[in-house]
């Protein structure tokens, strides 16, 4: 459903992905872990269109994509939750609303905006509010509410655990699960590497630009310390 293959990428003169590649297959749940600043945002950006790569492909349902714009991707399946993005001026209604324009049928876009304010019983209160109102958690609620509007076919999440309360965490990733049971692929980033495992199949691990690892969730879980190695990187070898 998703592939990065041999992707590079600069900012400036700056490279800070190198060679990384990933796939994601229909209905499965893929984590994207590492330290800080090592490349796994910007990943995310190449493959919703945000950053165009030096080097490399992005295809969706096997199609490259990888010079298509952002538009073209949402078109064929993708759905991204980046931090608390909303238009801040547009109630919550009319910011879920905009999020539905990739469906022809008004009156099925009309019952997507509905149901998935039905999921979110706090945006459903505030639906005529606009969305510069929202809390914190709640603009994240409204990005998620957003991707699932839109069915998407390949979800990708960037960071829900950044700033909220765990109880707020947990209930957007169990929605997430619950689009992943219908058959959505899933890739996320998540600082909390404990509750990613113990959603995902399988984590893809980066260090400095380039993906190091490639592990099975359930045998990552029987093995705290190599996790621990993973996740502190290079790190790790400075003070073995
Ligand atoms: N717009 C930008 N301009 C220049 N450098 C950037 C920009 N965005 C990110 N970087 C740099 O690129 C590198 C990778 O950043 P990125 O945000 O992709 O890392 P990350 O793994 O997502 O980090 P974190 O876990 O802290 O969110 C970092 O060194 C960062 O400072």
């Amino acid at each position: 459903m998703l592939a990065c293959e041999g992707v590079a990428c600069s900012y400036g003169q700056v490279q800070v992905l190198f060679d990384a590649g990933l796939h994601v297959e229909q209905g499965e749940m893929v984590a994207l872990l590492g330290p800080n600043g090592v490349g796994k945002s910007t990943l995310l950006k190449v493959i919703g269109g945000l950053l165009a790569p030096d080097a490399g492909s992005v295809s969706i349902q096997g199609v490259d994509v990888t010079r298509a714009p952002t538009r073209e991707r949402i078109e064929r399946g993708l759905a991204q939750v980046v931090g608390q993005a909303t238009f801040g001026s547009l109630t919550v209604a009319e910011n879920l609303r905009v999020h539905a324009y990739t469906i022809d049928d008004q009156a099925w876009a009309r019952e997507a905006v509905d149901a998935a304010l039905t999921v979110f019983p706090r945006l459903h209160a505030r639906r005529d509010q606009p969305a510069s109102t929202l809390s914190g958690g709640e603009r994240q609620m409204l990005a998620l509410a957003k991707a699932i509007v839109q069915s998407p076919r390949v979800l990708v999440v960037d960071e829900f655990s950044l700033g909220l309360a765990p109880v707020v965490v947990g209930g957007l990733l169990e929605l997430v699960r619950r689009l992943n049971a219908r058959g959505t692929a899933v890739l996320m980033v998540e600082q909390s590497v404990n509750v990613a495992l113990a959603l995902v199949d399988r984590a893809y691990f980066m260090e400095k630009g380039r993906i190091v690892a490639c592990e099975s969730a359930p045998e990552l879980a029987a093995e705290p310390e190599r996790v621990r190695a993973l996740m502190l990187g290079g790190h790790a070898e400075v003070t073995a």
